[in-house]
């Protein structure tokens, strides 16, 4: 199998794992994995595809201006711009972006701070990140209908420490150095997501303390 091959089928099984935690509704999201660095080219999905099917055609290699490096009937994920930005300013090898509900309450809740951050969590450790007080934040960023203006923010966004980016009522964002590691970090912070909104929704309904009744 050629490096090509087992790249594509690397992130097909991880579509096809995203897909069965239903991280895709309405044709929503998009996944890429890079193949070289000089010149950048990433296999990235085709836009506008039911991502929970696995066909022949769902992925592209293309260069880091989104372009179609074979030709193609195909057209790259209209986010294509966000995967390069990623790929030109961190040393990910995997991008996902998702949009599921958890991500979109808490990207609505503190997009005024322009950050979230969590701290005293176990699944913290998964952006491997081991100190006792050990913390992770994750820049908030207005969604832009122009997805030039949208990526151009997004990659301002991105500093030495993040690992991901949400997008306002959209989705989120989410890399790392493999596959593994991209998936480990996505799954992570949806954990986290999840976590504060229940744990927010119960102190709420029972005067400000954590209750189950
Ligand atoms: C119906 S979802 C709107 C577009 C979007 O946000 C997304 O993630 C999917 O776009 P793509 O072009 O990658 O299919
Ligand atoms: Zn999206």
């Amino acid at each position: 199998m050629s490096t090509l091959d087992a790249l594509w089928t690397e992130l097909a099984d991880i579509k096809d794992e995203l897909a069965q935690r239903d991280w895709f509704p309405g044709t929503s999201g998009n996944l890429s994995i890079k193949v070289s660095d000089q010149p950048l080219t990433f296999l990235v999905t085709a836009s506008g595809k039911d991502k929970r099917r696995r066909t022949t055609e769902d992925f592209l290699l293309v260069d880091s201006e989104g372009n179609a490096v074979d030709p193609t009937h195909l057209r790259a994920s209209a986010e294509t711009g966000l995967h390069s930005k990623v790929y030109q300013l961190t040393d990910a090898g995997c991008c996902l972006h998702v949009h599921t509900v958890d991500n979109n309450v808490i990207s609505e809740l503190y997009a005024g701070e322009g950050q979230v951050t969590f701290k005293g969590q176990e699944l913290i450790k998964a952006f491997n990140i081991w100190e006792e007080e050990g913390s992770i934040t994750v820049p908030i960023i207005e969604n832009y209908a122009d997805l030039k203006i949208l990526a151009e923010s997004f990659g301002k966004a991105i500093g030495p420490d993040t690992r991901a980016v949400l997008i306002r009522n959209h989705g989120i964002t989410v890399w790392g150095k493999s596959g593994f590691e991209a998936k480990r970090h996505l799954e992570a912070i949806e954990f986290l997501f999840s976590y504060h909104i229940k744990m927010k929704s119960l102190m709420q309904f029972h005067g400000g303390q954590p209750s189950l009744i």
